[in-house]
């Protein structure tokens, strides 16, 4: 007999914005568990209650009703010291925007966590997500000599350093070409089969979520459907019959997003896209391809787009990780 162990619960979990008129129901009575050493991705289309889901579950956000356990924790009965030491201590995030901070080293944006918390680095462990990763030769440079590829695999790094209890992606891939996007992603099913690590990865893309053990579709805030073992053929099928309104608007989207100039892609510069096709002869991210028909979604309903949004900005330290996650 297989014995499940619960990482985090959702019980009833409601998220309503605003109020009257203009009141939002984001999430609405979910109900959700992640299985320890499952990877698992949360799916659905823009605005279905994806990003919310995942705050709440990382004790980013609070919820306006219902509850969330990691582990045996309820993270609504933590006090601010606790919460921020669970933050930092037992979840681990990855972010669409890589989100590294932009004066420290690779090596040092690994660590970051580490520091923060005055713990000592293992230095095995260190080698050894570092190896897997290919960074090895990479740990000096800075974010802004590195491709988006390498960036997101430090990110990847950095969230795996304190062999956190649950490992959280936000649309991880979303910033990347189809082969740094496979080398994430491969990563991740690595660090579940490899290292016994729970993932829950945000995503639209099925190609993204066929890495995953389990696909659960979220639809208006609730959870509608799931699959277990799915192929992406079998989530694009799943994605038609459940959001068959955005699946015909996806597939009404012919073009692919306009290639970017110079190879330059969010979260990275022009210069550094350029140097690095140069001296390293193609190691750099290529243009995004779409992945999936949703994919086509993604791009059309405000795609990433490095002149307007914010996120895309080099972050500041403070920016850098989500502030409650590290030293509140
Ligand atoms: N801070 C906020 N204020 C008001 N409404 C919000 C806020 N954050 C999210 N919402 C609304 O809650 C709903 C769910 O948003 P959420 O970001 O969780 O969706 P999502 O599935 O992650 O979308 P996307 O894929 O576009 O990121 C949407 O209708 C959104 O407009």
């Amino acid at each position: 007999m297989t014995v499940v162990t619960i990482a985090a619960r959702a019980t009833g979990l409601t998220k309503t914005y605003g109020q009257g008129t203009a009141k939002v129901v984001a999430l609405d009575a979910v109900d959700f568990e992640v299985v320890q050493g499952e990877f698992t991705a949360i799916m659905g289309p823009s605005g279905s209650g994806k990003s919310t889901l995942m705050h709440l579950l990382a004790a980013l956000d609070t919820p306006t009703g219902g509850t969330v356990h990691i582990g045996d924790t309820d993270v609504a009965s933590l006090k601010d010291t606790p919460l921020t030491e669970l933050r930092r201590d037992r979840i681990g995030f990855i972010f669409q925007a890589f989100n590294l901070v932009p004066t420290l080293t690779a090596r040092e944006n690994i660590v970051l966590p580490l520091a923060i918390a005055g713990r000592k680095v293992d230095q095995d462990w260190f080698d050894r997500i570092v190896d897997v990763l290919g960074l090895a030769d990479r740990l000096t440079h800075k974010p802004s000599e590195l491709s988006g590829g390498q960036q997101q695999r430090v990110a990847c790094a950095r969230a795996l350093m304190n062999r956190p209890d649950i490992v959280f992606g936000d649309e991880p891939t979303g910033n990347l070409d189809s082969t740094s996007a496979s080398e994430v992603l491969s990563f991740l099913r690595r660090s579940v089969d490899e290292f016994g690590q729970t993932v829950v990865m945000v995503t639209h893309d099925a190609h993204a979520a066929s890495y995953a053990d389990r696909a659960v579709f979220l639809s208006d805030g609730r959870i509608v459907d799931e699959m277990r073992g799915a192929s992406q053929e079998d989530l694009l099928l799943a994605m038609s019959r459940i959001y068959p309104r955005h699946d015909a608007q996806a597939s009404n989207v012919q073009e692919p997003p306009e290639a970017p100039t110079a190879t330059a892609q969010p979260g990275e510069t022009a210069t550094t896209a350029a140097s690095e096709a140069g001296e390293t002869g193609g190691d750099v991210d290529e243009q995004p391809e779409p992945r999936g028909r949703f994919a086509a979604e993604l791009y059309r309903e405000g795609g990433p787009d490095p002149e307007s949004d914010p996120d895309l900005e080099e972050p500041t330290i403070e920016q850098s990780m989500p502030r409650r996650a590290l030293m509140d």
